[in-house]
């Protein structure tokens, strides 16, 4: 049964920094939230986890494999490098969605995201190594089928942009409240979807669901492990076999 541990990662009295003591340029902005997702995405995923760059102010890792002392350490490494601070709530639990819910209490309940006296919280709890197990996670990738010939070989970049966004704000908003799952844009035309214990059916039904909806057709592969780098490397080799058979879903342990 699925086990997801979730950090929310939160930059620490974001808002009133952007603009203080004037607004800061827009460019330099992008250019340290895009970095300061690097960095976090780097240090998450050599210890097996996948980070999601969200709201960039906000972002979303899934973190098994990661001890609350790698979260400590990753909250002082980023605030002796950077202009801002983390504060970090993580949770655990078979439905991700759950398990954000939690860690985002966790992290409201020491103060708000602009609230200067709160910096670098770091609450909740990591699961314990002795209580992992080989599926704790679950990760469906999903990629839009022949995005290169319908859309980016076809449509101008922007018109693209709006098919593929349409896809996934589809697929989002259908994988959280019908399937308790957390749905990121990971680039190109891929979705990445944190999920809890899903099977073929759901998957079928999720893809035809946005082609019904928005007209995007979508495969997906599945797999489950031990981390998120675990299960979604066997969901990138499960998608591999839908684009090589032509099948919509693929999951890895069926196929394996
Ligand atoms: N983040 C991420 N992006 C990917 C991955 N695979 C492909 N992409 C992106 O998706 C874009 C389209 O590639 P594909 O999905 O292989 O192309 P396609 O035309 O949809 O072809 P099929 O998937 O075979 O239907 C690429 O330009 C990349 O930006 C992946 O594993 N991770």
């Amino acid at each position: 049964m699925t086990n997801t541990q979730v950090t929310l990662v939160q930059i620490d009295n974001y808002g009133p920094w952007t603009v203080t003591p004037e607004p800061r340029r827009e460019a330099d902005l992008q250019t340290m939230q895009s970095r300061l997702f690097a960095d976090i995405s780097q240090f998450v995923g050599n210890r097996g986890g996948y980070t999601f760059f969200t709201r960039f102010d906000n972002m979303i890792a899934v973190t098994n494999g990661c001890s609350l002392e790698d979260h400590a350490l990753l909250q002082e490494s980023i605030g002796n490098r950077y202009p801002v601070s983390l504060s970090l709530g993580v949770a655990t639990g078979t439905s991700p969605v759950q398990a954000l819910s939690d860690a985002t209490e966790r992290l409201q309940d020491a103060g708000s995201a602009q609230d200067e006296n709160r910096r670098e919280c770091l609450e909740g709890r990591a699961i314990a190594d002795d209580y992992r197990t080989g599926d704790d996670v679950q990760i469906a990738h999903f990629d839009v089928v022949n995005a290169t010939g319908n859309y980016t070989d076809e449509l101008n970049a922007f018109d693209t942009f709006i098919e593929i966004e349409q896809g996934y704000a589809e697929l989002m908003r259908h994988m959280r409240y019908a399937h308790g799952s957390l749905s990121f844009f990971v680039g190109g035309d891929n979705v990445i979807v944190v999920c809890p214990d899903l099977e073929r059916a759901d998957y079928e039904e999720a893809t035809a669901h946005v082609a019904e909806a928005v007209d995007v057709e979508m495969q997906v592969g599945v797999g489950r492990g031990k981390s998120a780098h675990e299960a979604g490397y066997d969901a990138k080799h499960a998608l591999e076999t839908c684009r090589a058979d032509g099948t919509r879903v693929e999951l890895e342990w069926e196929t394996a």
